[in-house]
């Protein structure tokens, strides 16, 4: 098959179907322990989903990887990441969420016990950029997965990334599931809304099992590039200013940082509690779950000690360029209250910021060729 799939700038052509196809599909969906799962990744490329997708594997579970590897940062990251996933025996299908026969194929070739949703436009201030790159993955995209899932029979339990920046101009702190999230300050933060509204109705209506999970500021190694410990890393090497945002009078930001390896945990862990949807072929047969968690860290780190961290594993100084907060969809502060997710499966973040940015940092001059007096090797 062909499809040919509109996402907004540019199109996407994927090709898929065949026997070859549906083999690779249904070896990679295989389950290795007993009492296994059989995981439909979307995002299975990027950042989070790269990672997920690896510790499913690696306890014996089936992973089917779907990734559309965009171009809104170097897309060449993502093929590094599908590569490793292929050497592991996880296929990842290039297509994107909008194609809804590719979707049903894939139900069709295996019957999925569970999807983990991760593809979407993510990154907070390219919204003002491209608008309607957040209409088509978060919301036009998201739909056309619900409406495969409630099709499937049996039908599949959802679990998906939200994110913390639902909070929006929230003051309270910390940040509880219960708190008002009425008051986005970007159109990313509104389509990650949107998105919790939209599983809700699914969930009602069709009894789809949905947890969604509101990550905070995720970073580790082979993180995004359009992140700011990357992108700062990146420039401090190069000896470029960095850019740091502060609030009115001068007041830092600060964010609720959260290694990768605690989050892997807490999708993990999510998944395994996700209880099971009820309906099937697109007809309730009694309710189901309906979840939303926080994943963070329950520590807050002010951006500039950020930098302080990065300066000290990178044995270079960074030249600091202080700007008042552009108003371009940055929240000043996050902070997480994680006890729901400690209670229903056991969440607890290990990793302090500190060491996961020597984690990172040792990863970045290891893939871009650093040798360690963090000197380019040409
Ligand atoms: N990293 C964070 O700090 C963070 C924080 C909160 C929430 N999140 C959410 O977690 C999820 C994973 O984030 P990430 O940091 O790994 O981002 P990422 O950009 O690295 O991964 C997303 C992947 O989805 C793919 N994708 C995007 N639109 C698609 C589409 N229409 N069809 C198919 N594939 C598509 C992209 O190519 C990319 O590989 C996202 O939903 C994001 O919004 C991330
Ligand atoms: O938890 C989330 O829900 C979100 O996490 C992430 O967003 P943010 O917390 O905004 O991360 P990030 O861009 O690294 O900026 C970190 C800090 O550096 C400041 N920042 C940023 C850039 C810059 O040049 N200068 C600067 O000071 C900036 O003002 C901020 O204070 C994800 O990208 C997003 O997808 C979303 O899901």
């Amino acid at each position: 098959f062909q499809s040919f799939v509109d996402s907004g700038s540019r199109y996407l052509t994927a090709s898929w179907g065949g026997i070859q196809w549906e083999k690779q599909v249904r070896t990679s969906a295989q389950i290795h322990r007993s009492g296994g799962i059989s995981v439909l990744v979307t995002g299975a490329t990027g950042f989070v989903g790269s990672h997920v997708s690896l510790a499913l594997r690696k306890r014996g579970d089936g992973v089917v990887g779907l990734d559309n590897f965009n171009n809104y940062y170097d897309p060449s990251l993502k093929r590094a990441r599908m590569s490793l996933l292929s050497s592991r025996g996880i296929f990842v299908v290039e297509g994107d969420l909008n194609d809804g026969k590719l979707l049903s194929k894939l139900f069709d070739v295996v019957a999925f016990t569970h999807v983990m949703h991760l593809a979407a436009q993510a990154g907070v201030r390219y919204a003002l950029e491209n608008p309607q790159s957040y209409v088509h993955s978060n919301i036009a995209g998201l739909v056309n997965l619900l409406e495969t899932c409630k099709a499937a029979n049996p039908q599949p339990a959802v679990v998906w990334a939200s994110s913390s920046s639902v909070y929006g101009l929230n003051e309270k702190v910390p940040f509880s599931e219960s708190d008002r999230t009425d008051q986005p300050a970007s159109l990313y933060a509104a389509t990650k809304k949107a998105g919790e509204e939209i599983t809700h109705t699914y969930n009602h209506i069709y009894g789809l099992a949905i947890t969604g999970l509101r990550f905070f500021t995720v970073y580790g190694p082979w993180g995004r590039p359009d992140m700011a410990y990357f992108s700062f890393t990146r420039n401090i090497l190069q000896g470029k200013p960095i850019t740091i945002y502060r609030g009115k009078n001068r007041v830092d930001l600060a964010r609720d940082f959260t290694f990768i390896d605690d989050i892997v945990k807490g999708c993990l862990g999510s998944l395994d509690s996700s209880g099971k949807s009820t309906g099937s072929g697109g007809k309730k047969r009694g309710s189901a779950p309906y979840r939303i968690f926080n994943l963070g860290n329950t520590s807050p780190v002010t951006v500039p000690i950020l930098v302080d961290i990065l300066e000290k594993h990178l044995k270079v100084k960074a030249k600091r360029n202080f700007v008042e907060m552009p108003g371009n969809g940055d929240v000043p502060f996050t902070h997480a209250n994680i006890s729901s997710a400690r209670r229903e499966f056991g969440y607890k973040p290990t990793t302090d910021l500190e060491t996961g940015l020597k984690k990172f940092v040792r990863w970045y001059l290891s893939y871009y060729g650093y040798n360690t007096k963090a000197k380019l090797v040409q």
